[in-house]
């Protein structure tokens, strides 16, 4: 069963996913209309399962896992909790939905962001309210909506456009300290009570030994394979998801390079980083494009005040020196297409296409940065060629010195076609196809038949990982 309209979007995107989808080149043993159709739908859903990664640097799973089926257990409806067969630091807990959940008279608005994170289990935070009915008091019982085309004004005593249900909820809050000259009070506004999807909220929960993060991401780490003592750079950081995880499978020994581009943001990975007590993170706000330097004593002295450059050095913040990582992460900035669930893309073409050339900057740096035998991993959370198979083919053109490489695990489908790419290559790497396995309600019965949707129903993502080989990478 769907319940949600299938993810909207401009025309001109549309048709440029269509093509990706529905291409002459791709050869494909489903029909393409449907599983583009597919794609469009589960986009709009949340993924079968709510995936925690464990802090196994920390305490072993085992106790982990035990110390949350604690918890969960004073919650009402407390899922079960599995371990995953092939990764050792995950815990997945299944989505149940879509229920049937009774409308009731009094509506509460709030933003699609907002609306997203209550399918993936999250109560309602103040912010995210945009209209509640007039004398909307603490303790009321509220039908909560998703404002899907952003289209309702903050502070709206209703709203007729287009909207989406998201289930039912407890307003801890009057409508008066919520839409007051001063900002809204902190803290949760509604309490989810019958949510359309039942997934426990995380807000808060056992912070340091476990991490809300999608199965694809945790893929990611396991792929770059980093070890004790490495010298790693994570070249796009925040909020860090990726970054604590590199820091937790070197047990914390060794030194996790993270760059972000914007300082707030920055900000998230250190304290992130503090929370899970990973102290090898040195992060830095910084364009990754220019974290290279090929002679840094000149770049210091040219372009930075001598103390500035001297605390550079000190404090080992960027810019680095060429052929200086063991294993580099670019999970690069994108178009965000493989986010679940989202009803709404609103992203011009010109937009979506803006990547393409950025990342090409990003990976032209970690080239450059990567020691010669050091590993690469290129990742995207979004579902064009652009961004993904055809930067692969890309890279291969321009650096003759990276190959691409067998990932563990290989949890995926292989690469798409229509890039370019040899059947070989296409193996190698790792696309996330959640259309592939779209049933549409998550009520599956056993746990084998559960889980083994488990690496299929994810949010849509893609991985490539290259080898730098021995001889010195000059650009094609
Ligand atoms: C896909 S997100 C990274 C998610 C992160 N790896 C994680 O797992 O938590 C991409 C990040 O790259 C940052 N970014 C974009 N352009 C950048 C640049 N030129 N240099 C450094 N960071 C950049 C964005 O601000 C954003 O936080």
């Amino acid at each position: 069963m769907s319940v949600f309209p299938q993810l909207s979007m401009k025309p001109e995107v549309r048709e440029h996913l269509s093509n990706v989808y529905r291409g002459k080149e791709v050869e494909s043993e489903f029909d393409k209309d449907e599983v583009f159709e597919a794609l469009l739908s589960c986009l709009s859903h949340p993924p079968l399962f709510t995936c925690l990664r464990a802090s196994t640097h920390l305490h072993p799973l085992q106790e982990i896992q035990h110390r949350l089926e604690q918890h969960l257990a004073q919650q009402k409806r407390a899922p079960a909790v599995y371990t995953h067969p092939q990764l050792p630091d995950v815990l997945l807990l299944p989505v149940h939905g879509p229920r049937h959940v009774d409308l009731l008279a009094s509506e509460v608005i709030v933003g699609a962001q907002c609306g997203n994170a209550v399918l993936r289990g999250a109560h309602v935070f103040t912010p995210g309210i945009l209209s509640t009915p007039k004398y909307m008091k603490a303790g009321d019982m509220v039908s909560v909506f998703s404002d899907v085309e952003g289209k309702c004004t903050r502070g709206a005593k209703e709203f007729k456009g287009k909207k989406v249900f998201l289930g039912n909820g407890i307003s801890e809050v009057d409508r008066s300290e919520l839409f007051c000259s001063d900002g809204p009070v902190k803290g949760v506004a509604i309490r989810m009570t019958e949510p359309l999807y039942q997934s426990p909220s995380f807000d808060g929960v056992l912070t340091d030994e476990v991490f809300l993060q999608n199965l694809p991401s945790v893929v990611v780490g396991h792929v770059l394979g980093p070890r004790p003592g490495e010298r790693i750079l994570d070249m796009c950081a925040a909020p860090g998801g990726k970054t604590t995880h590199i820091a937790s499978l070197m047990g914390n020994q060794g030194t996790v390079v993270a760059l972000e581009k914007i300082r707030s943001k920055m900000e998230k990975v250190i304290q992130n980083a503090k929370m899970l007590k990973l102290d090898c993170i040195k992060a830095y706000c910084c364009n990754s494009i220019h974290a290279v330097s090929s002679d840094p004593a000149q770049e210091y002295s040219a372009s930075k005040p001598l103390l500035i450059a001297i605390f550079c050095i000190f404090v080992d913040g960027p810019p680095y020196p060429e052929e200086s990582f063991d294993r580099i992460l670019l999970d690069a900035p994108c178009s965000g297409l493989g986010q679940r669930p989202n009803m709404t893309y609103s992203w011009s073409l010109k937009e979506v296409c803006s990547y393409q050339p950025l990342q090409r900057k990003l990976l032209t740096t970690a080239v450059r940065l990567l020691k010669r035998g050091g590993v690469l991993v290129y990742s995207t959370c979004t579902v064009t060629l652009a961004e993904n198979e055809e930067q692969v083919a890309w890279a291969l053109k321009t650096f003759p010195c990276l190959t691409i490489e067998p990932q563990v695990p290989h949890l995926g489908s292989e690469g798409m076609q229509g890039a370019g790419l040899s059947c070989d290559q296409r193996r190698l790497l790792q696309r996330f196809r959640p259309e592939l396995a779209w049933r549409g309600a998550h009520f599956a019965h056993s746990p084998e038949s559960l889980l083994q949707n488990a690496n299929t129903d994810t949010i849509g993502f893609f991985i490539a990982k290259f080898i730098k080989n021995g001889e010195k990478c000059t650009q094609a």
